[in-house]
């Protein structure tokens, strides 16, 4: 029999909001990295939470979780990041209706300047970072930039949300389970302006891989309503609950993280965002949405010579216009 392993620190921002409520019993329980992985949870949120913060640590104490060693709460990022392995950075303000994108980069970016510092002081320079709060891409972009001593390829923001909601488009339309529908792409920006690509994706009919578009045989409704629900799902969610997603943003997180841990199986990718290295003709360093494949070492690439026709290169031009600005934008406000 092997050793048992060591814990891992697992850090959760936000820790007291509603996409942390879904998302720390799947992670205090092993469901992303792995059964056999126990865990410390320390959970960041601002000083104003620490009482609602008390309630959901004695609800995980309750679950009383086998591979749940310890839960330390806490609302100074310094002593969070402390030794960390994996930082789930949720803590951030959400979009609510009529608000504009950028009263919320304004207000957003600054926690990432602050959480990135701390990274650099305080986590293990293997840290594993995937940024959820909005604008993730931007967000994770000035973590990276104020965390120098840590590995660019080490902070990620998360679109696999968006990939699973065009997945889901594409299954309920052919009439299958989402999990038969493989390697969709989405490019670019968490945002209204990301290009969800079915052009190289596939779905198994009857066990026999069949291109999406051939399986869907409707290239207005890919180029057109296809795209368009994808790209404004989350604010469909928000009109309709008063709220941001909250319990599919979770289960995003669990699959990105799960990936990145264990490896894409032979011939998949997975979308995540990542450090551009100029693939694709992205300029390099913004946080861009790109397909990638992952090692069971928890090594990712950018999967690259994919063919771009002329309508998918204007939107990934248009995604990549819009992270300019963010960026621009996000470093006069931590200026
Ligand atoms: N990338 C995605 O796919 C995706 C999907 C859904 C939501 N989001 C974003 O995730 C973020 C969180 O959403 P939510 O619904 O959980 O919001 P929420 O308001 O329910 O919870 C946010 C929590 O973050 C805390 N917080 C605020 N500032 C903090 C800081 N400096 N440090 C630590 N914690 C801090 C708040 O106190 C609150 O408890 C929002 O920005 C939302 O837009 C992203
Ligand atoms: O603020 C938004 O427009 C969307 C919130 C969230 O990122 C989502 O995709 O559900």
């Amino acid at each position: 029999m092997s050793a048992p392993k060591a814990p891992i620190r697992v850090v959760i921002t936000g820790a007291a909001g509603q996409i942390a409520y879904s998302l720390l019993y799947p992670v205090a329980k092993g469901d992303v990295f792995g059964h056999d992985q126990p865990i410390v949870l320390v959970l960041l949120d601002i000083e104003v939470m620490l009482g609602v913060l008390k309630g959901v640590v004695m609800e995980l104490v309750d679950c009383a979780l086998p591979l749940l060693r310890e839960i330390i709460p806490t609302a100074d990022p310094n002593e969070a990041f402390e030794g960390a392995d994996v930082a789930i950075l949720v803590g951030a303000m959400p979009r609510k209706e009529g608000m504009e994108r950028k009263d919320l980069l304004k207000a957003n970016v600054k926690i990432f300047k602050v959480q990135g510092e701390a990274l650099d002081k305080h986590a293990k320079k293997s840290v594993k970072v995937v940024v959820v709060g909005n604008p993730a891409n931007t967000n994770a972009f000035i973590c990276k930039k104020y965390a120098p001593s840590i590995a660019p390829e080490n902070f990620t923001c998360l679109t696999r949300l968006d990939q699973s909601r065009a997945q889901s488009q594409v299954a309920s339309r052919v009439h299958i389970s989402a999990q038969d529908v493989h390697n969709i792409i989405i490019w670019g920006n968490h945002s209204s302006t990301q290009f969800p690509d079915v052009s190289h994706g596939c779905v198994l009919l009857n066990g026999q891989k069949v291109k999406i578009m051939d399986a869907v045989k409707d290239e207005a409704w890919l180029k057109g309503a296809f795209i368009s629900t994808v790209q404004k799902r989350g604010a469909e969610v928000i009109a309709a609950r008063k709220l941001s997603s909250a319990l599919s943003a979770a289960k995003a997180i669990c699959d990105h993280l799960h990936d990145w841990w264990f490896g894409t199986p032979e011939g998949r990718w997975v979308s995540m965002g990542v450090p551009s290295d100029g693939s694709y003709g992205v300029e390099k360093g913004l946080i861009f949405s790109f397909p990638v494949v992952i090692k069971p070492n928890k090594t990712y690439s950018i999967v690259t010579g994919l063919e771009l026709d002329a309508f998918a290169k204007e939107k990934i031009c248009a995604t990549q216009k819009e992270l300019i600005e963010e960026r621009d934008q996000a470093l006069e406000a931590c200026a």
